[in-house]
């Protein structure tokens, strides 16, 4: 059985886990400040969302406390900490759940593994000074992703890759060698290509498209395309009318090997997921037998 050791915890790789998305930001792209009273967070409103996405299927929780979508200012630490660590202590101590923690820095690293998190998930690949050192003094498991430019405010500016797969797997290879230096074991890794972060929708298309070829990387890919630009350039839709398109998404990335998928919408997206995981089996048993 492939297993992800997520500290205390250990997430079944045999087949596609969904990851919740819980943005408790005021500025979210897609779904900015549903757990905001007015300009306060609302911890039990945070829990309340986390215990919907539980119900509905997910094994991952991610919570943001820094909007990353294009242009997106960065967020003082004290304020990150300020949202995530109550709403991580709350979900660790009611839900069943992994407890992934988006964020860059390594303050938020160290309190959220103090509050229970279990997985760290890190759009700038532990790049910040002391993030990759914060990621190693803990067991948790983490996400490292790639993302062309130094942050969301500048990344969609002008990507430009030569040949965006082969681009994409080097920088995600380089950054296996940075946790292997530094004593992260292969078996807290997640990977991810990081659609949106740095590319233009061919780039993500193609991404997308090839996904299969990360597999060289011998690591399990996680997939974040939920209701991202690219599915509104693909098919003109507003934000909120994006569910179809990310779910063509999900299924797709399922075909070609993604193991967790990061969402915002679970119930549907784990629906869609065993369905298409269902049909993938059919064929290995009918070889197997
Ligand atoms: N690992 C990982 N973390 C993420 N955090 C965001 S924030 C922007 C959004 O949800 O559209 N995207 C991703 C992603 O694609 N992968």
């Amino acid at each position: 059985m492939a297993v992800l050791e997520c500290g205390t915890r250990r997430l079944n790789l045999d087949r596609t886990q969904v990851m919740g998305i819980l943005n408790v930001t005021p500025d979210s792209f897609s779904d900015g400040g549903s757990v905001y009273d007015d300009q306060a967070l609302s911890v039990s409103r945070a829990l309340q969302k986390a215990e919907q996405m539980v119900r509905d299927g997910a094994s991952l929780i991610d919570i943001g406390g820094e909007s990353t979508r294009p242009g997106a200012t960065p967020v003082p630490v004290q304020e990150e900490l300020d949202r995530v660590v109550p709403v991580v202590e709350a979900v660790a101590r009611e839900l069943d759940v992994v407890i992934s923690v988006d964020t860059s820095a390594p303050e938020v690293m160290r309190a959220s593994a103090e509050a229970g998190a279990h997985l760290l998930n890190d759009v700038r690949a532990f790049t910040r000074p002391g993030a990759l050192e914060a990621a190693a003094a803990t067991d948790l498991a983490i996400c490292t992703m790639h993302m062309q430019g130094n942050s969301p405010i500048d990344m969609q500016n002008s990507p430009h890759y030569a040949n965006v797969v082969e681009e994409v797997a080097a920088f995600l290879q380089h950054q296996i060698e940075r946790c292997r230096q530094i004593g992260i074991k292969d078996n807290r890794i997640l990977l991810d290509p990081g659609f949106g972060f740095g590319k233009t929708l061919e780039h993500n298309l193609q991404l997308l498209n090839r996904m299969q070829e990360l597999h060289a990387l011998k690591l399990p890919l996680l997939v974040g395309t939920s209701r991202k630009s690219m599915i509104g350039q693909a098919l003109n839709r507003d934000v909120d009318e994006r569910l179809y398109g990310s779910l063509a998404t999900a299924v797709l990335a399922v075909t070609k090997g993604a193991k967790v998928m990061r969402v915002h919408d679970v119930a549907a997206t784990v629906d869609a997921v065993r369905m298409t995981e269902a049909v993938m089996c059919e064929s290995a048993d009918r070889e197997n037998n």
